[in-house]
């Protein structure tokens, strides 16, 4: 079996993920940790959750509980998630990492840092979203510079990082289809007498509110007609069964940083 360490175990994805992990057949919910001063701390992460006994209790910080386990799935905020990452690095500890609101800087570090351990890092990882991303990439391809490319994304109101990790990542997509660079063309906000919209920008839209799980939109919008794909997310489930099923696979995996492409096969779409 692969002892799971489960970071953030009391959150909305660290709970759904302890319970998919507790699921799976080659996979051992090992430990839990959570923040300093969390009053989940002790406590048993599936009673927490309603799902019966996980077998561990949540313990404060990953220094506790690193020796524990195989791999360390994160799904917490990007400011710990880079202090984890240095520690598995240095334990040689595989790592899932689903977090988004990682800067370009810290992806840079997370490269460096893959010399020494496995990671497994992606802002979604539901596989209708990472058949999305090719569909994104594909589409902009085909339709080429006369189809305006605009990304809608919506989530609940307690998501603290905006634009989501997946409409930057559809957006990033996109752009690679017409060989245009994100952080050229990218427009995050629009508001006021802006004038007329380029045709090389690529918008990224952001709603927030009540308890949307996730969806996203990309439009291609050309002369006398558009193409809209969209996907939503009914509930937080197949993020983390695909957490998951990364766990499954990169426990062993020579060093390096790995993406939900390489766990699916979807590398060579
Ligand atoms: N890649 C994917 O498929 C998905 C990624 N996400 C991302 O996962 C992250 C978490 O989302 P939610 O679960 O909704 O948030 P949440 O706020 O419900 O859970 C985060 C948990 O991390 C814990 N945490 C924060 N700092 C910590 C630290 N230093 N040490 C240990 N635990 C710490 C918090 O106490 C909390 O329990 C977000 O960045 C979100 O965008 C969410 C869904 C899918
Ligand atoms: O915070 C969330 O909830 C989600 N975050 C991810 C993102 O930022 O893309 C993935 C998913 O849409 C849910």
């Amino acid at each position: 079996m692969i002892n799971v360490i489960i970071a953030g175990a009391a959150g909305r994805m660290g709970q759904r993920i302890g319970y998919m992990v507790s699921q799976h057949p080659e996979l051992n919910y090992a430990a839990a940790f959570e923040a300093a001063g969390s009053p989940s701390i002790g406590r048993d992460p599936g009673e927490m959750g309603g799902w019966g006994s996980a077998g561990v209790r949540i313990e404060e910080g990953l220094e506790a509980v690193i020796d524990k386990g195989d791999v360390v799935i994160d799904f917490t905020f990007h400011a710990a998630t880079m202090g984890f990452a240095k520690i598995a690095a240095a334990h040689k500890t595989a790592m899932v990492i689903g977090t988004t609101g990682l800067s370009a800087e810290n992806l840079d570090e997370l490269k460096t840092l893959s010399v020494d351990f496995p990671c497994v890092q992606a802002p979604n990882m539901a596989v209708g979203v990472n058949v999305l991303f090719k569909l994104a990439e594909k589409t902009a391809s085909i339709l080429g510079d006369d189809y305006n490319i605009e990304i809608v994304e919506l989530h609940h109101n307690k998501k603290k990082d905006a634009p989501s990790g997946t409409a930057l990542k559809l957006a990033e997509m996109a752009a690679s289809g017409v060989n245009r660079n994100l952080a050229e063309v990218g427009v995050y906000e629009r508001n006021g007498i802006i004038g007329e919209r380029t045709m090389e920008e690529i918008g990224v839209q952001t709603v927030r509110g009540g308890d949307i799980v996730g969806e996203h939109t990309i439009y291609f919008c050309g002369p006398g007609e558009r193409i809209e794909i969209t996907h939503r997310a009914h509930s937080r489930d197949n993020f983390a069964q695909g957490a998951a099923k990364a766990a499954a696979w990169v426990a062993g995996k020579e060093p390096g940083l790995y993406t939900m492409f390489d766990v699916l096969g979807l590398q060579d779409l």
